[in-house]
């Protein structure tokens, strides 16, 4: 199995020591059955082979994301806390931080938006208004004139 330990510790020699086992996608990608169905969620994965049955959902949707980042899904469907906190019992390890992409909801939500601290998003309408003032006192101005 190609997993990677991985120790959390402070280096001192106390605290807290953790271990990670990390798991290539590609590997996440052969549990794709009814005999063994694992899948990631928010770069965590989950061995829910025993929770097929159990699920409220029924067991459809779950082998259709088998082996795969579910994780559009299951925020789609809106989970409560109670199904959140479930998602521990399957806990078995995260995604290798080599397979790991971008979750749409932690990425830099200016990127796909007009950039709105640019100085031309608020300096050209000001100079728009300007020239119109500048425009409105000239042909009032004139046509007093006249
Ligand atoms: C290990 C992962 C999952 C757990 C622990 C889980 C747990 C649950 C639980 C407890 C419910 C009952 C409603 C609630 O409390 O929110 C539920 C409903 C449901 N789940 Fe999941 N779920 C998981 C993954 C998924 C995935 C990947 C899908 C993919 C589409 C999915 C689709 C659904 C659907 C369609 C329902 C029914 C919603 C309804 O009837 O309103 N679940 N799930």
């Amino acid at each position: 199995m190609a997993t990677v330990e991985a120790s959390d510790c402070d280096g001192k020699g106390q605290g807290v020591e953790t271990s990670v086992t990390y798991y290539r996608l590609e590997e996440v990608a052969k549990r794709n059955s009814m005999k063994e169905i694992w899948l990631v969620i928010h770069g965590r994965v989950y061995d829910i082979t025993r929770f097929l049955n159990e699920h409220p959902g029924g067991e459809e949707v779950l082998l259709e994301q088998a082996g795969a980042d579910a994780s559009e899904s299951f925020e789609d469907v809106g989970h409560s806390s109670d199904a959140r906190e479930m998602l521990k019992q399957y806990y078995i390890g995260d995604v290798h931080p080599n397979d790991l992409k971008p979750e749409s909801g932690s990425k830099d939500p200016l990127k796909d938006t007009p950039c709105k601290s640019c100085w031309s998003y608020w300096i050209l309408p000001i100079l728009g208004a300007i020239v119109l003032g500048f425009l409105y006192r000239y042909y009032t101005a004139e046509s007093k004139s006249s």
